[in-house]
């Protein structure tokens, strides 16, 4: 759950500063087209593993996988067992990614025994927890993974991982919803899909960058993680919910959370990683002279623990009245915890309390030197007394250079590299300036320069301060050392400050922004149906003041709903909406609806993209056909596909008998299926099959012009044939325009007639579905058994007498 931190004990940085992805990845496969892998967050200190079998030869998942942790570092074995048709994961990541980022280590590093008790030593959780028993020998590749990355990151960053300190989950393919990198670049979830046909071109958000109101790095990591791989444990959405619920209801409660939230500094989750890092002690090493880099670093750190450690009493009473489950947790786990308040007198006993972080050299320098409160180390003492004489000395000197040679505004600046020096103004110098200055450099008006007491007096100041920073060093390691008995701690607070920034200062937050009760609270079952009420687009919503809202009833007995509608009428924004509804709804926030009751999605799979894929060389049409394969390949029963216009890039027989047969594959199934088409044969599927709904946008004709009304109605398009009218429009002769009319009359004709006939022929089987869909509304309806006896009666009553009339049986 954590997802910023930067690790080191205060030595090296696991993560610099530039790196804009902190994830290391260990890859392996076998030849049963199984891939194992480890991501390994270095600012988390968290390992995520996965293993499952890849379904398609480029490397679906695993790209998906990839393109999700964006690793800094890819390690893979040197030769390839791919199985056949394959290329094998290290091609794989040659293709995808630049030189630089692949490391090749030898098969032996990728050790799954090895893995199996590396994972379980550094784990934070207990190992019976994370199912490791269970999972080993199931497991095996990724834990094969998980070695090699360890032992590459601990080799090649100098640290080693501190016992119990590691977030470890078994995720990826098994706790959490999976959208392939596909539908995260047509649902925009995470950037913008820049394009003229939203009429509003780049000021449309991604859902990623709407929610972006978290305060933290690590809260915006878990925020996109979490849009990325949505939850699928209804139990973990609804303490989410329900924690939101408090949170809209007591503006005290939220309030209050937001100030407390700020009191911790903003890289509190960075830095409490830290801790978990320890730095390799290499014994031949020729000892430096220590320039205060890494005892300033290691303060730093302490500085920042200190004020999280700080702030979690004020945390503390604003969650203690708290009702809901994950913030009573909260302030028990963390607020009630003493070993917070433990970890902190420690601290307090070490350092002193007015430490602070300075920017400005000698102060910072200063800062650092008496960090370490006076008496804890008797060396330390020394070597302050002696660097505090040597800089009166230099002050002192400074005065007497003033008086001696006449020189009023003579400075004593200091810099990191130089220690003291002399400035004087070039003005204040009349003839020669005294030979007692050597090293004189005229920089601009001013005279930069030494004197041989100022070199000797600054030698000595230095040799001081590096003993001070030495002994500092020594005095922090021992501090740091007791805080990783603890390290737990700070990993659980570190998860905890995430979580809440993500759902106090990104959920919350949103939903607090909008007018009152335009978002609800979504509910969810195992196996009920998929409805949404006056569903509407949370990013265009925003864009549009007269967004029309939709509704989308999906069930067992109704499985499939086909969108009609001609372009520009609002389907692709429709079947968007549905898909940001649903991940909305498993990341645990409210909805853009009046109601929203969902079944839990296990995966989301999209068809919409339009143009051709020139990067694979693929022509529109070999896209759109990958993209169903792979569709048809992996969906499951939980899945929610949404198809946009498909085999419209081939001939119209071909096109319709592609549209026609996935349909009724995709009906066969249990997955609930939004398909949006242009077709008007396809909704004769509707009178076929039962389980199908066909639902077009309503278009008016005005003035020979399309007016649209983006809502959505029961039944096949209305629309007369505007194709026809637009062509009359654009000048086609009438003779010609009259004989389409024709043409068309005629097919529509032997359509209806068909379609009748289908009617007539599937009616039974309509009406028992109809029936089905009416007793699974009833099952998962809020209402009283009064109610549900009137409704069976009214069901029987009307089965039995032919006619079935729809009721909104589900709130
Ligand atoms: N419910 C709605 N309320 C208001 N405006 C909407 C609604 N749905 C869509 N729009 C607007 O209508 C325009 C067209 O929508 P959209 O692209 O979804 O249509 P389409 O039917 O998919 O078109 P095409 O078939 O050409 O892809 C968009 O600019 C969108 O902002």
């Amino acid at each position: 759950m954590k997802e910023d931190a930067t690790g080191s004990g205060g030595g090296g940085r696991v993560v610099g500063v530039g790196d804009r992805s902190s994830f290391v990845i260990g890859l392996i496969e076998n030849r049963a087209k199984e891939v194992g892998v480890a991501a390994f967050d270095l600012r988390s200190a968290s390992l995520h593993l996965s293993q499952y079998i890849e379904t398609s030869c480029s490397y679906h998942n695993t790209k998906t996988l990839l393109h999700f942790y964006d690793p800094m570092v890819v390690i893979v074995p040197p030769n390839k067992t791919a199985a056949d048709g394959m290329v094998g994961v290290s091609e794989l990541v040659d293709k995808n990614y630049p030189a630089n980022k692949k490391v090749t280590v030898a098969r032996g590093c990728f050790d799954d025994t090895k893995g199996a008790v590396m994972v379980k030593n550094l784990s934070a959780r207990d190992p019976s927890a994370l199912g490791l028993d269970t999972y080993c020998k199931q497991y095996y590749l990724c834990l094969a993974a998980a070695s090699a990355t360890i032992k590459w990151i601990e080799s090649e960053k100098g640290v080693i991982i501190t016992s119990h300190s590691l977030s470890v989950t078994f995720n990826g393919s098994f706790d959490h919803m999976n959208i392939d990198s596909t539908s995260v670049q047509t649902l925009e979830i995470i950037d913008p899909l820049h394009t003229e046909l939203w009429g509003t071109s780049n000021k449309k958000k991604s859902l990623f960058q709407m929610l972006k109101t978290t305060k933290t790095t690590g809260g915006c990591r878990l925020l996109r993680a979490n849009l990325l791989q949505p939850l699928k444990d209804i139990q973990t959405i609804n303490t989410r919910l329900d924690c939101l619920d408090e949170l809209m209801s007591n503006e005290e409660l939220f309030f209050g959370l937001t100030q407390g939230l700020r009191k911790f500094p903003k890289e509190s989750d960075k830095v409490l990683c830290h801790f978990c890092f320890k730095p390799k002690k290499i014994t031949d090493e020729i000892p430096k002279p220590a320039n205060g880099r890494k005892s300033q670093l290691l303060i730093s750190d302490i500085i920042v623990l200190k004020t999280a450690l700080d702030a979690i009493p004020f945390l503390s009473k604003v969650l203690k009245g708290a009702k809901s489950f994950l913030l009573q947790n909260i302030y028990q786990t963390v607020c009630e915890n003493p070993k917070y308040a433990r970890m902190r007198k420690r601290i307090g006993d070490v350092i002193d309390e007015d430490a602070v972080h300075s920017r400005a050299p000698f102060a910072a320098c200063t800062q650092q030197c008496f960090a370490i409160k006076a008496g804890i180390d008797g060396l330390l003492d020394v070597a302050r007394r002696s660097f505090c004489d040597t800089s009166e000395a230099i002050h002192n000197l400074a005065t007497k250079y003033r008086e001696e040679c006449q020189l009023p505004n003579l400075k004593i600046p200091y810099n990191n590299r130089l220690g003291f020096y002399f400035i004087i103004p070039q003005k204040d110098i009349t003839g020669k300036l005294p030979s007692k200055f050597i090293q004189v450099v005229r920089h601009g008006k001013n005279v930069h320069c030494s004197s041989f007491e100022l070199a000797s007096l600054n030698a000595r100041n230095k040799s001081a301060a590096a003993e001070c920073f030495l002994r500092t060093e020594l005095c922090l390691e021992g501090l740091i050392s007791e805080i990783r008995e603890d390290i737990g701690i700070l990993t659980l607070l570190a998860e905890v400050l995430c979580l809440l920034d993500m759902i106090v200062n990104s959920f919350a937050n949103t939903i607090s922004t909008k007018p009152v009760d335009r978002y609800t609270r979504p509910e969810f079952t195992d196996d009920g149906p998929m409805a949404i009420n006056a569903g509407r687009h949370p990013i265009l919503e925003g864009l549009h003041t007269d967004f029309v809202p939709n509704n989308i009833f999906l069930s067992e007995a109704s499985n499939m709903v086909l969108v009609m509608g001609p372009n520009m009428s609002g389907k692709s924004t429709y079947l968007q909406q549905i898909c940001l509804i649903v991940i909305l709804a498993q990341v645990g926030c409210y909805v853009p609806a009046q109601f929203a009751s969902l079944r839990v999605v296990d995966r989301i799979f999209t068809r919409i993209g339009t143009g051709d894929n020139v990067e694979n060389n693929s022509s529109t049409f070999m896209t759109e056909m990958k993209e169903t394969a792979f569709i048809m390949q992996n969906v499951s029963s939980k899945s929610l596909v949404v198809v946009d216009e498909l085999g419209r890039a081939t001939s119209s027989s071909d096109g319709l008998a592609i549209a026609w047969s996935c349909c009724e594959h995709l009906l066969s199934l249990k997955a609930y299926t939004v398909f949006a088409t242009h077709m008007e044969g396809l909704s004769e599927l509707a009178t076929m099959y039962p389980n199908v709904k066909t639902l077009h946008f309503e278009v008016n004709l005005r003035n020979n012009r399309l007016d649209f009304k983006f809502q959505l109605k029961d039944g096949l398009r209305r629309v007369p044939h505007y194709g026809l009218l637009l062509a009359r429009v654009a000048g086609l002769p009438a003779s010609v325009v009259d004989t389409a009319t024709n043409i068309t009359s005629r097919i529509t004709e032997q359509e209806m007639v068909r379609m009748d006939a289908n009617c007539e022929q599937y009616r039974p089987l309509q009406m028992a579905y109809q029936a089905a869909q009416r007793l699974i509304c009833l099952k998962y309806s809020n209402q009283g058994d009064e109610y549900i006896r009137e409704a069976l009666q009214d069901l029987k009553e009307s089965y039995a007498a032919g006619k079935l009339t729809r009721k909104k049986e589900m709130r």
